[in-house]
C-alpha cells in the first residue's frame, strides 16, 4: 500500500477477520485502546483520514470533521442508531454517513424479551437475594411477579426491531399494540395514539430512534399516565426517557418496574435507579452477541470499501427531507 493511499481510522478494535477487506483499499489504523477514544485522541487519530469507522460512543461533530480534513469521504457508524453523528454536518461536507441496520434486529429483540421477562418475573432481584445468603424458601406467595399472557405490550417505534419484539411477544401470548409515526403493516398489532398506548399497556417498550422529537418522550407526565402495574423497557436510547422522572415515578410507585439497557448519560446511571429493587439495569447489551457484533463490523467495512472504490455503499443513512 503506497504511503498516500487512503487512511482508514477504526476507533475501536473490531474482529480482525472483519477488518481484512480494508487492507486492500487503504492503510488501516485501529485504536490500540480497550476503551472509547478521548476527544483529543479521536481528533488526533482522524487527522488526514479518508474513512472513519466509528462506534456509538464516538461523537462525530464539526470539530472531528475539521480534524479529519478534506480527504474524508465516509463516516461508517458501527450501530443502527446514529444520534452520535451530526449527520447534517457530515453530509454538508459531501461526506457519506452509513450505519448498520438489519443485522442487529434479532439480537436486540431477544435482549428486549430477556429484560421484559427479567423485570416481570424478578429474575435479577431473585439472583441478588440468593447470592446475598439471606434465608429463603419456596412459598405460595414468595416473590410473585406478573404473568404476560393476555397482557398488552405497547411498542413505541415500530421499525424492524419493534416488529421483531412484537412477533416474540405474540409468541408469549401478549396482545401487542404500537405507536408509530407512520402506519406499519404489523401482524395483528393495533396502532394507537401515544396517550392511549401509555394508559392501556401493561408493558411499554421503546424502539424509536433518539431525535429532537423523541428526547424525553417518556417524561413525568407520560409516566404518570401509565398504569400503576405497568413496566417500562428501554433498549433504544437513554435520553428518550427522563431518567430523574423515571426514578421518582418508580420510587413513588407510579409504575411497577423498569428494565433498562441504555441510559441518559451513559455509562452513568441515575443513583435513584440503582437503589431500587424493581429495576433491571443492563450495560447496553442490545446487539452484544458474537455473531451480531461481527456482522455489524463487516457491514461497516463493506460500506467503507464500497465508498473508497467509488461504488454505492450498502447502507447509507438517508436524511429525511424536511
Ligand atoms: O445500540 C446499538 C445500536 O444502535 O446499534
Amino acid at each position: 500500500m503506497s504511503p498516500d493511499s487512503p487512511r482508514i481510522v477504526v476507533t475501536r478494535a473490531l474482529p480482525p477477520a472483519a477488518l481484512e477487506p480494508l487492507h486492500s483499499v487503504g492503510q488501516v489504523w485501529v485504536s490500540p485502546h480497550d476503551r472509547p477514544l478521548s476527544v483529543a485522541e479521536l481528533h488526533q487519530a482522524v487527522d488526514g483520514a479518508s474513512a472513519i469507522i466509528s462506534m456509538l460512543n464516538d461523537k462525530i461533530d464539526d470539530d472531528v470533521l475539521d480534524a479529519a480534513g478534506p480527504n474524508l469521504r465516509i463516516v461508517a457508524n458501527t450501530a443502527v442508531g446514529y444520534d452520535n453523528l451530526d449527520v447534517p454536518a457530515i453530509t454538508h461536507r459531501g461526506v457519506l454517513a452509513t450505519n448498520t441496520p438489519g443485522v442487529l434486529v434479532d439480537a436486540t429483540a431477544d435482549l428486549t424479551m430477556a429484560l421484559l421477562l427479567d423485570v416481570t418475573r424478578r429474575v435479577s432481584e431473585g439472583d441478588r437475594l440468593v447470592r446475598s445468603g439471606a434465608a429463603w424458601s419456596w412459598d405460595i406467595s414468595f416473590m410473585l411477579g406478573s404473568g404476560l399472557q393476555g397482557k398488552q405490550l405497547g411498542i413505541i417505534g415500530m421499525g424492524h426491531i419493534g416488529q421483531a419484539v412484537a412477533a416474540r411477544a405474540a409468541a408469549f401470548g401478549m396482545d401487542v399494540a404500537h405507536h408509530s409515526r407512520r402506519p406499519v403493516e404489523a401482524g395483528g398489532s393495533r396502532r394507537l395514539p401515544l396517550d392511549e398506548l401509555l394508559a392501556t399497556s401493561d408493558v411499554v417498550s421503546l424502539h424509536c430512534p433518539l431525535t429532537a422529537q423523541t428526547r424525553h418522550l417518556i417524561d413525568a407526565e407520560a409516566l404518570r399516565s401509565m398504569k400503576g402495574s405497568a413496566y417500562l423497557v428501554n433498549t433504544a436510547r437513554g435520553p428518550i426517557v427522563d431518567e430523574a422522572a423515571l426514578a421518582a415515578a418508580l420510587a413513588g410507585g407510579e409504575i411497577a418496574g423498569a428494565a433498562l439497557d441504555v441510559y441518559e448519560n451513559e455509562p452513568e446511571v441515575h443513583d435513584g435507579l440503582r437503589a431500587l429493587p424493581n429495576v433491571v439495569l443492563a450495560p447496553h447489551l442490545g446487539s452484544a452477541t458474537v455473531e451480531t457484533r461481527t456482522r455489524m463490523a463487516e457491514l461497516a467495512v463493506e460500506n467503507v470499501v464500497a465508498t473508497l472504490l467509488g461504488k454505492d455503499a450498502p447502507t447509507p443513512i438517508s436524511v429525511p427531507s424536511t
